[in-house]
């Protein structure tokens, strides 16, 4: 998993992908083309059902598309199987899903450092002091660090995958509606750590939500019927 690189080259790059689910009538995605660069950050958005947590999962390597290609650093996702695949994820992507994913009966703490268990190129980047102020920075204080991921809140649940996703630094972290359980005040202060983490980092984010008064925070902003011919080809 040598992969060279330039400085010029995207972080992440999307060529002539096409991605249908199993038994569905016609494609979800046909992306022509689709690039972002090192430490870019994208808002993308589209109506319910547009694809954008499909798009996510392809753009991680957790779904390999038959056709087209989706390189991260240069690497093919689909040129890796099985447990390279998620060795390359967990070094370079953090992924904050929807349902979150947190091991419930593990620690608050020890979810936050699994991405360093699992990862040398994580491990390297990041420690337990860096959880710990990022813990900190989300508004999780030290008494909640040895409690089950269970027993926290959805909102809590979803502060401590953001910590989780940040820490030893990957270049690219996704976020599916990061938000959604959050309200105003703690979605504010949940964006500002994201994305001035990610800055000070350099890691690239892509950021999914419907809520579009979080869309000006972003210097990009992607739509997503806008970069799939598929959804085009459905309009009447
Ligand atoms: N596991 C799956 N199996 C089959 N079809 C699926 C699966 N996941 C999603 N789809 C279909 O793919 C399409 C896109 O779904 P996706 O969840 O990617 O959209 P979305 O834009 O993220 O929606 P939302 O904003 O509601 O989360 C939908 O038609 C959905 O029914």
């Amino acid at each position: 998993m040598n992969v060279s690189r330039s400085a010029a080259e995207p972080l992440l790059e999307v060529r002539a992908l096409r991605f249908g689910w199993p038994g569905a009538p016609t494609p979800c995605l046909d992306i022509a083309h689709f690039a972002i660069a090192p430490g870019e950050a994208v808002f993308l958005h589209g109506p319910s059902g547009s694809g954008k947590s499909t798009l996510l999962s392809l753009l991680a390597g957790v779904l390999v598309a038959p056709q087209g290609q989706v390189r991260l650093r240069g690497q093919d996702w689909a040129a890796l199987r099985g447990s390279a695949r998620d060795a390359w994820r967990v070094a370079h992507v953090g992924y904050i899903f929807q349902q979150f994913n947190l091991l419930p009966y593990l620690s608050v703490m020890d979810n936050v450092l699994l991405p360093l268990r699992l990862s040398a190129t994580r491990r390297a980047q990041g420690s337990r002091a860096q959880a710990e102020e990022l813990l900190g920075r989300m508004g999780l204080g030290s008494a909640l660090w040895s409690r089950p991921a269970l027993q926290l809140s959805v909102g809590q649940q979803q502060r401590v995958a953001a910590a989780r996703a940040l820490v030893g630094r990957p270049e690219l972290v996704i976020a599916d509606e990061p938000t959604s359980a959050l309200d105003e005040e703690h979605r504010n202060a949940f964006l500002d750590v994201l994305l001035q983490a990610c800055s000070a980092h350099g890691s690239a984010l892509v950021f999914v939500s419907h809520d579009r008064r979080i869309a000006e925070r972003f210097a990009r902003q992607v739509s997503l019927p806008g970069i799939n011919a598929a959804a085009q080809e459905a309009l009447p």
